[in-house]
């Protein structure tokens, strides 16, 4: 996987407030972020930035290989089976064959026909999961993966993450959740 995404000296400015100036770092392939900081302080308008969602108000945003978010919303359909949902996605991307394992990593297999608006509050994190897992994109951007997770979940999502890294993968997590990221930077805001 060829990926990168770099932010130097960026700002964030929203409703005329400044909550953040001067943020650097470069990431590469199998390179993590973990972002911290109280609430508030602009982890997930970091996130948006990254994603390409919101302007940076000063600075530069340089990105190699396609996005995927994970943020408040798990963006599926939630009048579809859990499958087509997905499907959705991997087949905008063209790899329906990430469809399944992506279930599986997730645990969430057995839930395939299962629309998702029955999904317990985890399950839909799993299945938010599973669609960065499905879209085959290179740089992930995880806004508060852990809510909802148990400690088994949480588990599962360090090693899909640990994964992604291993193959190339980047990964920006934004928590205040204790997550496993070894060798990651870390940035506080
Ligand atoms: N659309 C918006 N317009 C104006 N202000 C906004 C908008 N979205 C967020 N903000 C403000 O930006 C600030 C940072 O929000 P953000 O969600 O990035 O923080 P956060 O660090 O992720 O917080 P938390 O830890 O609570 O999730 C907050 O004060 C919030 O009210």
């Amino acid at each position: 996987m060829s990926a990168a995404l770099a932010f130097e000296d960026v700002a964030c400015v929203r409703g005329g407030r400044l909550l953040f100036e001067e943020v650097g770092f470069a990431l590469g392939p199998g390179d993590a972020l973990l972002v911290r900081g109280p609430n508030g302080v602009g982890k997930s308008s970091l996130i948006r930035i990254a994603a390409g969602l919101l302007p940076p108000a000063a600075g530069t945003v340089r990105v190699d290989g396609g996005r995927a978010l994970l943020a408040e919303g798990i963006a599926l359909d939630s009048e579809l089976s859990l499958g087509e949902a997905l499907r959705f996605w991997a087949g905008l991307e063209g790899r329906g064959h990430y469809l399944v394992d992506a279930e599986n990593r997730v645990g969430l297999r057995s839930l395939s026909r299962v629309p998702v608006r029955l999904l317990s509050t985890g399950q839909r994190r799993r299945a938010g999961l599973a669609r960065v897992i499905a879209s085959g994109a290179p740089v992930w951007l995880l806004d508060e993966p852990a809510n909802g997770l148990d400690s088994g979940a949480i588990s599962m999502l360090e090693d899909i993450v640990a994964r992604h890294r291993a193959e190339g993968g980047i990964a920006v997590v934004a928590t205040h959740q204790p997550i496993s990221l070894p060798g990651a930077q870390e940035l506080t805001l």
